[in-house]
């Protein structure tokens, strides 16, 4: 399976977007702009209530800019559309049906006869290593298992861009580690734009080519880390020193008043104290 490589560019130009309503009114997001490749994988990384989901919310097409524009490929967006595939925290399956008619049924809602549309949804299943359970029902499934089903889910609308929004978020860490390196198998056959929403600074250095990290709310793009870090990319990763350097910069950008050194001079110390490392953003 594999996408048009000439597809899945996001232009998202000084967007605003107010949230609430009266006195309680307030700016979620102020003056973003952010352009994505096709094919490019890009996390946003923030604080917790900083605007990422409410960003994702206006590329999916449920929320309405106040001001700016939302397009992908030169296309406004004006509400959701199969093109753009969102895959959350929660499970979205239906648990009453069984995983291939789950992942089926975005063909089913486009008319695709049955026995192809499960043809390519056995495909899919294949694809994210859940031969074998294609018969059995959501709720008999591992959290992770269940996230494999989500992206298969999405994938068969051949979406131009995915829109994940803390996917891994409820999983232990190492079922979170595997899935982080099934996405970027599922990526390398398909080639989509990938926007990933986490507050998870390890996540976003393991998976994205671009960080985009967002100042507290209202919302901001404070700084852009183009990652360089070769693919494929494995577990290994986690312990370079190139990335603990990186993790030690975005720390002190997501931790106001910390002093941030220039990326290029950061010593293997780093501008923060490693004790920093152990928190939680
Ligand atoms: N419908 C709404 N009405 C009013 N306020 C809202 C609404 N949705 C979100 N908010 C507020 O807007 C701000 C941005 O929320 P958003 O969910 O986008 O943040 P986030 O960065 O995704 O947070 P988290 O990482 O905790 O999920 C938060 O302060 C949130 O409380």
């Amino acid at each position: 399976m594999s996408n048009n490589a000439s597809q899945g560019k996001i232009e998202i130009d000084r967007v605003h977007i107010r949230l609430g309503a009266g006195k309680q009114e307030f700016e979620a997001l102020q003056d973003v702009s952010i352009s994505v490749a096709p094919g490019e994988f890009v996390c946003i990384l923030g604080p917790s209530g900083c605007g990422k989901s409410t960003l994702l919310g206006a590329l999916a097409g449920h929320l309405a800019p106040s001001q700016g524009s939302v397009r992908v490929d030169g296309l406004p967006v004006s509400g959701p559309h199969p093109d753009r595939g969102l895959v959350f925290q929660h499970h979205t399956l239906f648990p009453w049906k069984k995983v291939v008619e789950n992942v089926a049924f975005g063909l089913k809602m486009k008319g695709i006869p049955r026995r192809q549309r499960l043809q390519q949804a056995h495909d899919l299943l294949k694809l994210v290593g859940l031969e074998g359970f294609e018969n059995v029902y959501p709720g008999q499934l591992s959290g992770g298992m269940q996230q494999r089903v989500e992206i298969a889910r999405v994938l068969i609308n051949h979406p131009r861009v995915m829109l994940m929004d803390e996917p891994f978020g409820a999983l232990d860490a190492q079922t979170r580690l595997k899935m982080q390196e099934l996405l970027l198998e599922v990526w390398a056959r398909i080639q989509t734009s990938i926007v990933f929403i986490t507050h998870d600074i390890d996540e976003a250095l393991f998976l994205a080519d671009r960080i985009l990290v967002m100042s507290p709310r209202p919302g901001r793009i404070i700084e852009e880390i183009p990652l360089e870090f070769a693919r494929p990319r494995n577990a290994e990763l986690l312990t370079s020193s190139r990335f603990t350097q990186l993790k030690r910069h975005c720390m002190a950008l997501l931790h106001p008043g910390a002093h941030v050194a220039p990326l290029e001079r950061l010593s293997p110390l780093g501008a923060v104290p490693a004790s920093l490392l152990q928190f939680a953003i």
